[in-house]
C-alpha cells in the first residue's frame, strides 16, 4: 500500500516544530481531535437543519422558488371550485370558443379575457398572483373580471396536475397563454424567475396541451425584444432574432423555438405574438409610462435614457385595445391542432406575428405628452442608456399581421395615454393606493 493511504499515520512534518511523542502530548492531541469532531458534527448538523428549513419554507403556500411571494396559497379542487370553473367556461354564443387564459390577472390578460367574454366565448383564467408588482392591482383586475363572469383559478402554469384537472373539467378549444415573467431590466435582478415562468412554465403547459384530447390551439405572448441587437428597421418577422440583449428576450426567443418543437413533434397549432411595448389602462406599474406618471405627480426625478452621442431612445408604443384585437384575430384564425393522444397526425399551423403600432416615439416625447395630460412639469434627468438589457429602438413592420389577421392599429400615443391617465387618476384617486 502506498504510504499516503495510511490515515492514522502521522504525516511527515517538514516544518520547524516536531512534537515530542509523550503520553501527555498524545492525550492533548486526542482531546483536540475529539473537539474537532464535535465541532464538525455541530457544523454538519447546522447545515442539514438549514437545508431542511429551506426546503420546508419552499413548500409553504405562498412561496415559490423564483423568490416571488404569492398573496394567497394555491387551493384548488373541490366541488364548488369545479362548479366555478365549469360555469366560467360556458359559451354564450353560437360557435363560441372555450379559452383558457393564463396570466388572466395581468395587464393584457384582463383585457383579452373580458373581450372574449363580451363576445360570448367561454373563458377560464389562471394566474399565480405573484408580487412582481403590487398584487392589489391584480386583485382589482380579478374583481373586474369576476363581475364579467370570468373566474380566475389561482395557480401556477408549472403545476401540471392543476392544468390536467382544468382540461379534465373543460375541453378547452383554445389557450391564450399570457402568463410570463415580464420586464426587461428585472431579468438582471431575478434571472431564475424568467426561466421558471417563460421556459419551464411554457413547457409544462405544452406538455399538458399535447397530451389532452382534443388538443387546443395555442396563441401566446412572445415579445418585440427578440429582435435584440437587430438594427434593420422596421423589424420584420423575417429578420434575425439570434442576438437577444436581455435574458427576458432570450427566454421569449427560447419560447419561439420550443413552440417549433411542439408543433413539429406533436402537431400543436401555435401562434406567437411579438408585442411591442403595450400600454394603457390597467397597465403594469413596472413599465416606464406608468411609473413616469406616478413620479411626475410626486415631483420625483424621471430618468430618461438616451443612446451614445445623445442618440434617441424610442419605442413603438402599442395601445392595449389594438393588441387585444390582434389577440382575438389570432385565436379566430387559428387552425386546429392535428395530434391526438400525444401523437402528431399531420402538419399543424405554426405562426409568428409582430403586433406593434408602426410609429416609434422617443421616450422624451412620451414624457412631454404625460406633462401635458397631467398638467405637471416633469423633473427630467437625462442619462445614458445603462447596460441593463434595454435596446435603443423598436419599430414594427406589421404587414404580415395585417395580411393574415386583418390587424391594423388605430390608436396613437397621445390618444392612448389620455385614456391611461384618466384611468390612473380615477384608480388612484382615493390616495390610498400608491401606484407602485
Ligand atoms: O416590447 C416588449 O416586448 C417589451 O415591452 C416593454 O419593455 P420596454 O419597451 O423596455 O418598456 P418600458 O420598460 O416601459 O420602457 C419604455 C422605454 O422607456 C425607457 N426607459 C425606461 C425606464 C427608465 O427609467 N427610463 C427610460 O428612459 C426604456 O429604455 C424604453 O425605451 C415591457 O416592459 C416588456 O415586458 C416587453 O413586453
Amino acid at each position: 500500500m502506498p504510504k499516503s493511504s495510511h490515515f492514522n499515520e502521522s504525516p511527515p512534518t517538514p516544518g520547524k516544530f516536531k512534537m515530542e511523542k509523550s503520553s501527555y502530548a498524545h492525550r492533548l492531541r486526542s482531546r483536540s481531535s475529539i473537539g474537532k469532531i464535535v465541532l464538525w458534527s455541530l457544523l454538519a448538523l447546522g447545515l442539514i437543519l438549514l437545508v431542511f428549513m429551506r426546503s420546508q419554507s419552499l413548500r409553504q403556500p405562498g412561496f415559490n422558488p423564483t423568490g416571488h411571494y404569492f398573496s394567497s396559497s394555491y387551493k384548488w379542487g373541490g366541488s364548488s371550485w369545479e362548479k366555478q370553473v365549469r360555469s366560467s367556461a360556458k359559451v354564450g354564443s353560437r360557435n363560441g370558443m372555450t379559452v383558457l387564459v393564463t396570466g388572466a390577472a395581468g395587464f393584457v390578460g384582463i383585457h383579452a379575457s373580458s373581450a372574449l367574454k363580451r363576445r360570448g366565448d367561454g373563458v377560464v383564467g389562471l394566474d399565480n398572483f405573484n408580487n412582481y408588482y403590487d398584487p392589489s392591482l391584480k386583485r382589482a383586475r380579478q374583481a373586474l373580471l369576476e363581475k364579467a363572469g370570468v373566474f380566475i383559478v389561482e395557480g401556477d402554469i408549472n403545476d401540471e396536475a392543476l392544468l390536467r384537472k382544468l382540461f379534465e373539467l373543460v375541453p378547452f378549444t383554445h389557450v391564450m397563454h399570457l402568463a410570463a415573467q415580464a420586464g426587461v431590466r428585472y431579468a438582471m435582478e431575478n434571472p431564475s424567475s424568467y426561466v421558471h415562468s417563460n421556459i419551464a412554465g411554457f413547457v409544462s403547459l405544452l406538455e399538458v396541451c399535447k397530451s389532452v384530447n382534443p388538443q387546443p390551439s395555442i396563441v401566446w405572448a412572445s415579445s418585440s425584444s427578440v429582435y435584440g441587437l437587430n438594427s434593420k428597421v422596421p423589424f420584420s418577422e423575417k429578420d434575425r432574432t439570434d442576438q437577444p440583449a436581455s435574458l427576458y428576450a432570450a427566454t421569449k426567443k427560447a419560447g419561439e423555438e420550443i413552440a417549433h418543437t411542439y408543433n413539429h413533434i406533436y402537431g400543436l397549432s401555435l401562434t406567437g405574438l411579438r408585442f411591442f411595448t403595450v400600454y394603457g389602462p390597467w397597465g403594469r406599474p413596472d413599465m416606464a409610462y406608468f411609473f413616469f406618471t406616478r413620479d411626475i405627480l410626486k415631483g420625483k426625478a424621471i430618468p430618461i435614457f438616451e443612446g451614445a452621442n445623445h442618440g434617441t431612445v424610442a419605442r413603438d408604443f402599442t395601445f392595449i385595445d389594438d393588441i387585444v384585437r390582434g389577440c382575438l384575430a389570432s385565436l379566430d384564425t387559428s387552425e386546429k391542432s392535428t395530434g391526438s393522444g400525444g401523437k402528431k397526425k399531420g402538419p399543424a399551423q405554426l405562426r409568428v406575428y409582430n403586433l406593434g403600432n408602426t410609429s416609434p416615439v422617443p421616450v422624451g416625447d412620451l414624457v412631454s405628452i404625460l406633462e401635458r395630460l397631467l398638467k405637471v412639469k416633469a423633473n427630467r434627468k437625462i442619462m445614458t442608456l445603462p447596460r441593463n438589457g434595454d435596446v435603443q429602438f423598436t419599430h414594427a413592420n406589421i404587414s404580415l399581421a395585417h395580411k393574415e389577421l386583418g390587424y391594423m392599429p388605430t390608436t396613437d400615443l397621445q390618444t392612448g395615454l389620455k385614456k391611461f391617465v384618466s384611468w390612473y387618476l380615477r384608480f388612484y384617486a382615493s390616495g390610498k393606493k400608491s401606484g407602485s
